[in-house]
């Protein structure tokens, strides 16, 4: 085999050298070549040109005749009658030279390889070309020969357009054109010229009086080398120009007595600059054309872009913007049959009779106080109607405030409240529970053209309001969510609402759910999600946090979690999560820099109140602190709670849960401690809620999603195509983890004996049996069985299930640790 492919490639290297490519660069050679052929063209064009002023007329005939045998006078034969005959008489005229002349200097820029740009020469000398065509066959009308056809044709079409005076006018107009932009000539321009030549001359008078006083006195002046130097070269020079100068000087005598000595250290080199600018302005005049065409050469200066802008744009050009949700590109939303219609398509329905009803108790209600109506106005919502009324002039609005109680008993309802006066409406307005309210599908909600458009980061379809209008409110601008009620009052119902919301809005790339359930039944259900929506610590098992003990660890890892973030931020320079993934989906930030799209992260609290009863501060601190600082960095948190009692809902929390969502209370100071305001107190329950997020409070009927359509709906998506595993929360090694094998003996707790024998005696290593069995606070039972772990007595943490117990009986227990002592 490895003969043989030597054998091929030996055949083939012949073949390859015959077909070599040919090469096309310009060399040095061609320059030459085209640089000396364009010269000689040019040299030949002279000549033609020149000979047809004298043998032109007598070759015109001589070109019109086909007869090839007559010869042509031109000095150039044939080829110089007919090209002249081309551009002089059917061209420009004599302005045809230039022509000749642009071919001669484009030929000796080859040829001395200057890399001059001839654009601008060739686009400007056919600019004067056409202007002076035109202006010669405007004063020389009757030598066509000058203007050339061209010339004689655009003047009489221009005259007959603008007339003589226009053509003149125009040509003027030309000319300024070609001064101004050719020759850069402005009057300021012109004015300094004149300025410089004025003191230039005034400089050669001062210069030459001081030579002529004395050639020595240079020398004696104390100057530098140099100019010592030069001192000397000026006396020879003077010398030779003395002549001259004497003729200058006697022509400008009498003006030299006016003038100034103005440079005093001017030496004779300058002098002689001087005099070769003076004798020769128009050789100036060229420099300074010369010099127009270097500045043309000058290079633009290119904004230089930075090197990640540069890359970035690129990526984003190839690839496209990132996409978060391309690892799961399939994934489909819940579709809205998958939840129930419970209103069969029907709205709320307006009962006439107990709408009249009403409003007649209420217009006696209040008649039986003195109270007088002016008018009277009603909104059926879901479950409550609301009565709008005005006054008559002279009533306190305090007075139907405290009517409140006697409305209710004369309507014979619970759940009345009374809004004196309505925010920004000028009435007052009593709400009244309807006789049959209505459910307020999720479904309905879902469907709402509000939720369906809302573009928002976490969007949540809450319910309707008393007008009937869907409730869409971002969570991401709230920016934590703070949720009370009392047992059965729809507050599980609440929670399953909003996350249903989120659900079917925002893709599992896009946000992560940390669920904390200590009842362990209300969001069982979202376990079958986890590897879509949930979050979880890397060592435990279950996503869903049930194990009051596991929320403290939880907390703090997303405290790491929002510190990396931050972090994160700040080095992307960004300001929030919503600039920090936009940057990152343009691809500004760089994956291997540590960069990665970030999902949001909502944090669902469900018992709060029985979380702060076992873990007091330790989870108080951590819920304050991501209260406080989370929200830039995609962090929210919703947290509901049964008893809105102060020690539980502290100030801390409330100070940074500005969004509030109250179902029934049972007692007005719990009304007061959720919303700062009464009125949870008087709702009828069943998903009756008020809600504000800071100022106004809206009363709310509750969009119900039953448990079977929460199930559907996880079913739907658990079945897709999952990531391989949960969001991975940092790991957060806590005080009480039990890694700390060494702990001193002297260090141990109290109780340590005795919760050992408890330990034994059940034989059950877990730290709430300690904490029953001896009434202790979470944190030092933890830190008991750890070091009862130390000790040996009890295995290590094995995530959910409790301890293994290493020593056998208590007999066994206290060798061990008559050892210890011994030891
Ligand atoms: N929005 C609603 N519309 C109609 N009915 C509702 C609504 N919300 C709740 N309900 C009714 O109230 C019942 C209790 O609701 P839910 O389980 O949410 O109460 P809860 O406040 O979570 O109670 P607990 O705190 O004891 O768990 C539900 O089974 C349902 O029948």
């Amino acid at each position: 085999m490895a003969k043989k492919k030597t054998v091929k490639k030996t055949k083939k290297a012949p073949r390859v050298s015959k077909f070599k490519k040919p090469d096309f660069t310009f060399t040095r050679q061609h320059q030459i070549i085209l640089g000396s052929l364009l010269m000689l063209l040019a040299v030949a064009l002279f000549i033609a040109f020149a000979s047809y002023f004298f043998t032109g007329e007598v070759d015109q005939s001589v070109l019109d005749s086909s007869d090839s045998s007559v010869k042509t006078q031109n000095w150039m034969q044939r080829f110089g009658a007919s090209i002249s005959d081309f551009f002089i008489y059917r061209g420009f005229g004599i302005a045809s030279f230039i022509f000749a002349s642009l071919l001669l200097w484009t030929g000796l820029h080859l040829l001395l390889d200057t890399k001059k740009k001839l654009f601008n020469r060739w686009f400007w000398g056919s600019i004067i070309v056409i202007w002076l065509s035109i202006f010669l066959g405007f004063f020389f009308n009757s030598a066509p020969i000058l203007g050339g056809t061209i010339g004689y044709e655009i003047n009489s079409y221009l005259q007959v357009y603008i007339g003589k005076i226009g053509v003149g006018l125009l040509l003027v107009f030309g000319a300024i054109l070609y001064a101004v932009l050719r020759l850069k000539l402005t009057p300021e321009h012109v004015s300094a010229y004149i300025q410089k030549r004025k003191s230039d001359i005034k400089e050669d008078f001062t210069t030459e009086e001081t030579s002529s006083e004395t050639t020595t006195e240079a020398t004696q002046t104390e100057e530098t080398e140099t100019s010592t130097a030069t001192e000397a070269q000026t006396e020879t020079n003077e010398e030779e120009t003395a002549a001259t100068e004497k003729v200058k000087k006697s022509e400008f005598e009498l003006s030299v007595e006016n003038l100034q000595p103005t440079i005093k250290n001017h030496s004779g080199t300058s002098t002689e600059k001087k005099d070769t600018q003076i004798k020769d302005t128009s050789f100036e005049v060229e420099i300074a054309k010369e010099e127009d065409e270097t500045e043309i050469q000058v290079e633009k200066i290119v904004e230089e872009k930075t090197v990640t802008e540069n890359l970035s744009d690129k990526l984003v050009k190839e690839h496209g913007e990132f996409d978060p949700t391309l690892e799961l590109g399939n994934f489909r939303f819940p579709t809205i049959d998958l939840l129930k219609d419970y209103t069969n398509g029907s709205s709320i329905t307006i009962n006439q009779e107990e709408l009249e009803e009403n409003k007649n108790q209420i217009v006696t209600t209040l008649r039986n106080y003195k109270i007088e109506i002016a008018s009277i106005k009603a909104t059926v919502g879901p479950t409550v109607t609301l009565y709008e009324i005005i006054p008559e002039a002279g009533v306190r609005i305090s007075k139907i405030k405290n009517l409140e109680d006697d409305i209710a008993l004369s309507l014979a309802a619970l759940g009345i409240r009374i809004i004196a006066p309505m925010p920004g409406k000028g009435t007052i307005g009593i709400e009244v529970p309807n006789k049959k309210p209505a459910i307020v599908s999720m479904r309905s909600a879902i469907a709402s053209k509000k939720f369906q458009e809302a573009e928002m980061q976490l969007p949540i379809a809450f319910g309707k309001t008393i007008s009937n209008e869907t409730l869409v409110v971002d969570l991401a601008k709230m920016p934590h969510l703070l949720m009370a009620g009392a047992t059965g009052q729809g507050k599980s119902v609440g929670l399953n609402c909003i996350l249903t919301s989120i659900l079917y809005k925002k893709h599992p790339a896009e946000v992560k759910f940390v669920l904390v359930d200590p009842k362990k039944v209300e969001l069982t259900l979202f376990n079958k999600i986890e590897r879509h929506y949930l979050a979880k610590l890397p060592d435990s098992e279950e996503a869903i946090i049930t194990d009051n003990s596991k929320v403290i660890n939880t907390l703090n890892s997303l405290c790491i979690e929002m510190d990396q973030r931050y972090d994160m931020l700040k080095n992307a320079m960004c300001r929030n999560i919503v600039e920090y993934n936009a940057k990152f989906k343009a691809r500004k930030l760089n994956p291997n820099d540590g960069y990665k799209y970030l999902p949001y992260i909502v944090l669902v609290v469900d018992e709060f109140a029985d979380l702060i009863m076992t873990a007091g501060k330790e989870v108080e601190t951590p819920i304050a602190r991501l209260a406080q600082l989370a929200r830039a960095i995609g962090i929210h948190l919703i947290i509901a709670t049964q008893r809105p009692s102060v020690n539980v809902i502290t100030g801390m929390i409330k100070a940074n849960f500005p969004a509030r969502v109250a179902f029934r209370v049972m007692s007005k100071i719990d009304s007061r401690t959720i919303l700062d305001n009464s009125g949870a107190d008087q709702l009828i329950g069943r998903g009756d809620m008020l809600y504000t997020q800071g100022n106004d409070l809206i009363r709310i009927q509750c969009a119900f999603v039953d448990t079977p359509e929460v199930e559907k709906i996880t079913d739907f998506i658990g079945a897709q195509k999952a990531y391989p595993d949960a969001f991975m929360l940092p790991e957060y090694v806590g005080e009480e983890s039990g890694t700390s094998l060494d702990i001193d003996i002297a260090d141990r707790d109290k109780l340590f004996q005795e919760a050992a024998e408890i330990i034994v005696v059940a034989q059950q290593g877990s730290a709430s049996l300690l904490q029953r069995k001896l009434k202790l606070g979470y944190n030092r039972a933890g830190r008991i069985i750890d070091q009862l772990e130390a000790a040996g007595i009890v295995g290590p943490f094995e995530g959910s299930k409790a301890r293994q117990v290493l020593v056998p009986d208590i007999i066994a227990l206290e060798q061990l640790l008559e050892n210890e002592k011994n030891g």
